[in-house]
């Protein structure tokens, strides 16, 4: 029995089929791919292209989208510093236990700041949080601005906007970097296939 946060008297209910159990089933290892980097860098091209990568060779794997979880789970939450580690606080906790179920999930986020992925990093067991830093320009995302999302926050429309107005702190420890080379953009299928070829390698994608 213990307290925990704000709630007390709260216990810790074992069940009899685990983690090791749910990864042979599914013949893989859980873990959290965390995609972090400006707006505009390719994250949820990286993602989208991963999952689909992944699927095809027959592993799950789930994307959590910085975007598309601002629809749901964290419509309450604005841009401030507070709210945005508060965005990832429960971003993290929903990859821990998509990992924890046995799948690969792909969690794609500005996650701006170092101490908010680091505390994220700390709470997903054995290694298997892996950070992938898409170090792309900033005048290539801005050139990109899908969104036109840059247009507006260089007009003063949006304030407090990642990268103009708005810190960004690139990893110190990440075990990814997609950059490009030679002043080109690797293709969406050579980025997934960097992050395949790590997974692979570190034994993720088979139990
Ligand atoms: N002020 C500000 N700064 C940065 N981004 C902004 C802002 N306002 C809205 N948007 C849009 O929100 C998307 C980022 O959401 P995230 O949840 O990934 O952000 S964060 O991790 O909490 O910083 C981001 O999506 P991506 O472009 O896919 O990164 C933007 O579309
Ligand atoms: N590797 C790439 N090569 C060329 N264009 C890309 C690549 N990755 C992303 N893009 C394009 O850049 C824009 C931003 O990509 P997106 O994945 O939405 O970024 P983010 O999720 O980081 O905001 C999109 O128009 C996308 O098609």
């Amino acid at each position: 029995m213990s307290a925990i946060g704000n709630s007390t008297n709260i216990f810790w209910q074992e069940c009899q089929v685990g983690k090791l159990d749910r990864q042979k089933l599914l013949k893989q290892r859980g873990c959290v791919v965390w995609i972090t980097g400006l707006s505009g860098s390719g994250k949820s091209t990286l993602a989208c292209t991963l999952g689909r990568e992944l699927h095809s060779r027959g592993n799950l794997a789930y994307v959590l989208d910085g975007d598309n979880l601002r629809h749901g789970l964290n419509k309450d939450l604005g841009f401030s510093a507070d709210d945005r580690a508060e965005n990832i606080r429960r971003v993290g906790e929903v990859a821990k236990l998509f990992a924890d179920a046995g799948l690969i999930c792909i969690a794609s986020l500005i996650s701006p700041y170092r101490k908010d992925r680091d505390s994220c990093r700390s709470i997903i067991p054995d290694s298997s949080f892996i950070e992938v830093f898409m170090n792309m320009p900033l005048e290539l995302c801005e050139a990109r601005d899908p969104k036109g999302l840059y247009k507006l926050a260089r007009a003063g429309k949006i304030k407090g906007f990642t990268g103009i107005d708005d810190p960004y702190e690139p990893p110190h420890n990440c075990e990814i970097e997609i950059k490009e080379e030679m002043g080109v953009c690797p293709s969406p299928s050579a980025m997934a296939g960097q992050v395949v070829g790590y997974l692979e390698e570190k034994g993720f994608l088979q139990d």
